[in-house]
């Protein structure tokens, strides 16, 4: 429907087919099709054409009804006083509008601006309390906004639902409104929860409530983390008013319900824009989700005199944020390459509005939530974005899947070295392997090849490795030993002068005369730290044996598992790793050959350490080093495993659990007599 050709009665009769469609998968099977902004959308349009053409409404338009009626297995239950909607404001401009027709409806002297109450729109379900003599007797959806559903016994296991009011003096008859919403973080886990039993996960924080609340068994309630939080007053016998509706919300307060922080009064129209940018900024760091802000009118004598039209009180106005969550369709998917040799597939996008800015890319992190997601390339998708982070693919929108839709297929080798790819078993992360030659891993592993536990560079910090790597100086490993060919260009680099070149060069050249297992550890295999290079390298000796060694070999050593053993197979089968090293070899790389040592003939052989608290004479790490290079396991925390705790100054909770479990403790004083009656210091 473009604006030259004015809508038809059919192009009404289909949205509201299709608009019901969508209210149904969400009202009732709380498992929407597509997401608000879409609904919105076409909601905007029906209105539209119903403004244009009032004899075309129909009864069965969303325009003229609230929610669904449920089909579940709950006691359906007539509300004392209809729960209605909410208009919407899209924009600044419709909120002046909506105070503007305040005004004109009140006769209201426009130098007298509105008093408004501000709430943050939660985005949960509307539910309404009912107490009798301060005692709740009945929790009810808002359903259609005339009846709803009985979930009295769900709403009792929510701890924030007051089961009696907190005074003595409660009115006869109190009916409470509010939503009952999913924090964030009580989300995220129960999604992670059922992704791991292999269950459908839940598309946003407010099905996963609506789907909670609905359960017909209580328990399963009872373990979602969900919150309520009280709005207004819906009804009341026995007892006056406040005549403002936010000293309500603060009588409600005191009665034991929870209210949201965020309420605040404001007066006129820019007091509610003011409001709108405050929250809009702050909306990505709430614990909850929340889609607008609700503004009503804080005098309730006013509210009662505006009324109501069709399904939305006049005094009240949601004023939307811009949608987090939008469709569109997938054009492709790109591989891409991190830091750490983690190939990440990205969707690429038709250009989608969402979260603020245009986005034309997601994530779709995986192979394994690709599979979870069941996407395919030319699939419409429902993308997500809230604030900063990166937007990604939640959803697929299986009902619009086209005929051209096809499978997402998975490279077989790293597109940025042509490395092969690993994938450890129960790892969801497939990696490319070439981590010293990888373009994309090159920064980060030329890091870790240099630093102290390694080749141990003196002089080449990080800014400076970027440096080389950006001028394309230095492409492998390989290329720092060559660096003294390239004296000129180092010299003519920022912050090089005559002198700091010189001790470059000359660390690099002290660097060529190294340890086997700092070699090693240099290299940068996957899960292999400085520990299991010195175990490998002390049971191999030998470089070529090391290179040649298989799976069966590997595990042999002390504390190498199958994954670490798998690890290393991987990195020495690749020709790029052999060649590097070999390279590294030829510009002069070596060490002194140690004879074999048995792991079982150190002194400290079997025995597992524990070192905390801050030492004066050496650093944690020195001290962690000599006691493995006398055969101890150094762990991180203490068990009863433990057989010593190295305990220096402040150290804290790992003392009290090693003297309540009897594991003996040395000070400083005594680690260094036992490393020097060992002969390491
Ligand atoms: N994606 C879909 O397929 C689909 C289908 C139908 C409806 N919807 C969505 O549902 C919404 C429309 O439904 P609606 O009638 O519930 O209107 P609404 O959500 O716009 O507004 C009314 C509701 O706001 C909630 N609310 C939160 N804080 C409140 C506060 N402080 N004061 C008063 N109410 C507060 C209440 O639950 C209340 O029932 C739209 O956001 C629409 O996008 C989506
Ligand atoms: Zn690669």
């Amino acid at each position: 429907m473009t604006q030259d050709t004015p809508p038809t009665h059919q192009h009404m009769l289909d949205l509201i087919q299709q608009l019901n469609d969508y209210s149904y998968a969400y009202h009732v099977k709380d498992a929407p099709i597509v997401p608000d902004a879409v609904y919105d959308r076409d909601y905007q349009r029906l209105q539209a054409i119903e403004a244009q053409h009032p004899d075309w409404i129909q009864a069965d338009s969303p325009t003229q009804r609230v929610g669904e009626k449920p089909d579940s297995g709950f006691a359906n239950v007539a509300h004392t006083v209809p729960m209605l909607s909410l208009d919407n404001a899209f924009d600044n401009e419709s909120l002046s509008d909506f105070d503007q027709r305040i005004q004109k409806l009140l006769n209201a002297d426009s130098a007298e601006p509105i008093t408004y109450c501000c709430e943050p729109k939660l985005d949960g379900l509307a539910i309404s309390l009912r107490y009798e003599q301060g005692r709740l007797v009945r929790g009810v959806t808002r359903g259609d906004g005339l009846s709803g559903e009985d979930i009295t016994s769900n709403i009792k296991t929510l701890y924030s639902v007051p089961l009696a009011l907190r005074t003595d003096m409660p009115p006869a008859v109190l009916e409470v409104r509010g939503e009952i919403y999913m924090p964030k973080e009580g989300f995220e886990k129960l999604n992670a929860l059922a992704q791991e039993k292999g269950e459908k996960a839940f598309v946003n924080p407010r099905n996963a409530a609506a789907g909670s609340l609905r359960q017909l068994d209580p328990k399963i309630t009872a373990t979602r983390s969900l919150v309520m939080c009280a709005y207004s007053i819906g009804y009341v016998e026995g007892w006056t008013q406040p005549t403002s509706h936010y000293e309500g919300l603060k009588q409600l307060s005191e009665w034991g319900f929870r209210i949201n922080d965020l309420m605040t009064q404001t007066q006129g129209a820019q007091g509610c824009i003011d409001y709108y940018e405050m929250l809009n900024e702050r909306r990505a760091g709430l614990s909850y989700d929340i889609d607008g802000i609700v503004y009503k009118v804080d005098d309730i004598a006013l509210q009662n005199q505006l009324g109501f039209i069709a399904r939305a009180p006049r005094w009240a106005i949601a004023r939307k944020f811009p949608a987090q969550e939008e469709m569109t369709r997938i054009v492709g998917v790109d591989f891409q390459v991190g830091r750490t040799g983690a190939i990440t597939p990205v969707a690429r996008l038709e250009p989608v509005f969402v979260g603020g800015v245009t986005v034309s890319n997601a994530t779709l992190h995986n192979k394994d939530e690709i599979a979870r997601l069941g996407v395919m390339v030319n699939d419409y998708v429902i993308v997500h974005r809230a604030g900063d982070v990166i937007p990604k693919v939640v959803q697929v929108v299986v009902e619009k899947r086209p005929d051209n839709a096809t499978e997402v297929v998975f490279p077989e080798a790293c597109p940025v070295c042509s490395s092969d790819l690993e994938q450890v078993e129960g790892e969801a992360i497939i990696r490319c392997t070439g981590g010293l030659v990888c373009g994309a891993q090159l920064k980060e592993s030329l890091k870790h090849f240099v630093s102290r536990k390694a080749m141990d560079i003196d002089g080449l910090g990080d800014k400076l490795i970027e440096q080389l790597v950006d001028q394309q100086l230095v492409k492998t490993p390989v290329d720092i030993f060559t660096l003294h060919e390239k004296k000129d260009t180092l010299l003519s680099m920022e912050r090089m002068g005559q002198k700091s070149v010189e001790k470059l060069l000359s660390s690099i050249e002290q660097a060529k005369s190294t340890q086997f297992n700092r070699f090693i550890y240099a290299l940068g295999i996957r899960e292999v730290g400085e520990a299991t290079a010195r175990a490998l390298t002390g049971y191999f000796v030998e470089l070529d044996a090391l290179m040649s060694a298989d799976q069966e070999a590997l595990v042999e050593v002390e504390d190498v598992g199958p994954i670490v053993a798998q690890h290393v197979k991987l990195f020495f089968d690749q020709d790029v790793n052999r060649d590097t090293i070999q390279g590294l070899l030829n510009a002069g790389v070596a060490w002194e050959k140690k004879a074999a040592v048995s792991a079982d003939d150190l002194p400290l052989f079997g025995k597992t350490y524990v070192v905390t608290g801050s030492l004066s004479q050496f650093s944690r790490d020195q001290v962690k080093d000599k006691l493995q290079a006398l055969g101890a396991k150094v762990s991180g925390s203490v068990s009863a495993k433990t057989d010593c705790l190295v305990a220096g100054e402040k150290a804290g909770s790992k003392l009290t659990k090693a003297q309540s479990l009897n594991v003996p403790v040395i000070d400083e004083a005594g680690v260094i007599a036992l490393l020097t009656e060992h002969g390491v210091i």
